[in-house]
C-alpha cells in the first residue's frame, strides 16, 4: 500500500511523510497537506464534480469514525476503491487522538465560526487550520460540496445512529440529503434552527457545503468498536466516493427532531437532575425540573414530547450542557 494511505499511522506517530504526493495504480493522486490532513484527487477524466470532506477525530477518543476513515483510505491507496470524487480526509485533533482524550484544553468542536480567534492554545490554532483546509478544499466553483463530520457519543442512545443538520438564515434543509443519510443507516436527524460554533456549522454556514455531524454509537478506545456498526454508512460512503450511489429520495422511517432549547451552563453552581447513565433521546415529562443554575435559573420541561441529547454537566461554563429536542415534520424541507 502507498505510504500516504497510512495517514492514521503517520498522524498517531506525529510524523511528516518525506514524500507528500503519491499516485495510486490507477492514477488517483494522494496529497498530504498537514498533520492528519490528506487530499484525494481522481484523474480528471473520472472526476464527477463532487467534493467530499470526511472528518473524524475532532474528539480524540471517538475512535470508530477514525477507524472507518482509515479503512476507506487504505481501500483507495490499494486501488480497491476507485474515487470519482475529490475527497479531503481530516483527523481533527491529532494530539487528543494520541492521548485517547476528547480534547486537551478546549473542545475543538466549540471553536469554529469565529471562536478560535477569541481563544489561545493548540486547539484554537488547530480549529483555525481546519477552517483554512476546508475553505481551500471547497474553493472550486461549480462543484457539489458535502461534509460529514463523524463522531461517537459519550453515552448510550435510544436511537443509535443520528445526524445533526446545521442551520443558516434563508437556507432550507435538503430532503435529498436526508434520504441519503437514511440510506446510510441514520435513524434520526436533528434539524438545527440557529447558528452554531461546530465544524459542520462552519462548512454549512460559510462554505455553502451540505454538512452533517453524524453520531455513530458510543465512544470506545481503538480496537474495541465491534459494538459500533458502521457497515451501512461505510457502504454508502464507498458508493459516494465511486460515484455509483443508488438514487433514492425516500426518508424511509427517518425520525425528524427540532431543537427546542439548548441548555447552557452558566456557572459552577449548575446542577443537572438526570442519572449519570441516562441515554440520549430519553423522554422527559412536562413539569420535570431538568437543571438549575446560579441566580435561581431553572430549566423546567414545558414541551410536549421533549427528549434530551448530549447531557453533560461537566462542560465549561458558557457551553452547551444538553439539547432539548421535540419531534418535527418534513414540512420545511426543500
Ligand atoms: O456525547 C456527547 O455528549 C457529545 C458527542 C459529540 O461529540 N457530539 C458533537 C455534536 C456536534 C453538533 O452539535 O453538531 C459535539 O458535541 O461536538
Ligand atoms: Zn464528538
Amino acid at each position: 500500500m502507498l505510504a500516504l494511505g497510512k495517514l492514521l499511522e503517520l498522524t498517531l506517530a506525529g510524523r511528516e511523510p518525506a514524500q507528500k504526493i503519491q499516485l495510486t495504480v490507477d492514477g488517483v493522486q494522494m496529497r498530504w497537506l498537514s498533520d492528519g490532513a490528506l487530499e484525494v484527487r481522481p484523474p480528471e477524466a473520472r472526476d464527477n464534480g463532487s467534493d467530499l470532506l470526511l472528518s473524524s477525530g475532532i474528539h480524540g477518543n471517538e475512535t470508530a469514525p477514525i477507524e472507518l476513515l482509515d479503512r476507506l483510505l487504505h481501500g483507495i491507496a490499494r486501488g480497491e476503491i476507485k474515487p470519482r470524487t475529490r475527497i479531503l480526509f481530516l483527523f481533527g485533533n491529532p494530539e487528543a487522538m494520541r492521548r485517547g482524550e476528547r480534547y486537551l484544553e478546549l473542545d475543538v468542536n466549540r471553536l469554529f465560526n469565529g471562536r478560535h480567534e477569541k481563544n489561545i492554545g493548540p486547539e484554537a490554532m488547530r480549529a483555525a487550520e481546519l477552517e483554512q483546509l476546508a475553505r481551500s478544499f471547497f474553493s472550486q466553483p461549480g462543484r457539489s460540496r458535502l461534509h460529514y463530520d463523524l463522531h461517537t457519543a459519550i453515552r448510550g442512545s435510544k436511537i443509535e445512529q443520528f445526524a445533526l443538520y446545521p442551520w443558516k438564515e434563508g437556507r432550507q434543509h435538503s430532503r435529498r440529503e436526508l434520504a441519503r443519510l437514511s440510506a446510510a443507516g441514520m435513524q434520526a436527524v436533528l434539524l438545527q434552527n440557529k447558528t452554531s460554533i461546530t465544524f459542520t456549522a462552519f462548512t454549512y454556514e460559510q462554505l455553502e457545503a451540505e454538512a452533517f455531524t453524524l453520531e455513530l454509537g458510543k465512544a470506545r478506545p481503538f480496537g474495541q468498536n465491534e459494538g459500533v456498526d458502521v457497515s451501512r454508512l461505510e457502504t454508502r460512503l464507498k458508493q459516494m466516493i465511486e460515484g455509483n450511489e443508488p438514487e433514492n429520495d425516500s426518508l424511509d422511517g427517518l425520525q425528524l427532531f427540532a431543537v427546542s432549547r439548548e441548555v447552557i451552563k452558566h456557572s459552577d453552581a449548575f446542577l443537572m437532575h438526570l442519572p449519570a447513565d441516562v441515554e440520549n433521546f430519553s423522554p422527559l415529562d412536562k413539569g420535570y425540573l431538568l437543571a438549575e443554575d446560579v441566580a435561581k435559573t431553572r430549566w423546567v420541561i414545558e414541551e410536549e414530547g421533549a427528549r434530551i441529547i448530549f447531557p453533560n454537566p461537566k462542560v465549561k461554563n458558557g457551553l452547551r450542557a444538553g439539547i432539548l429536542i421535540v419531534p418535527a415534520t418534513d414540512a420545511g424541507l426543500a
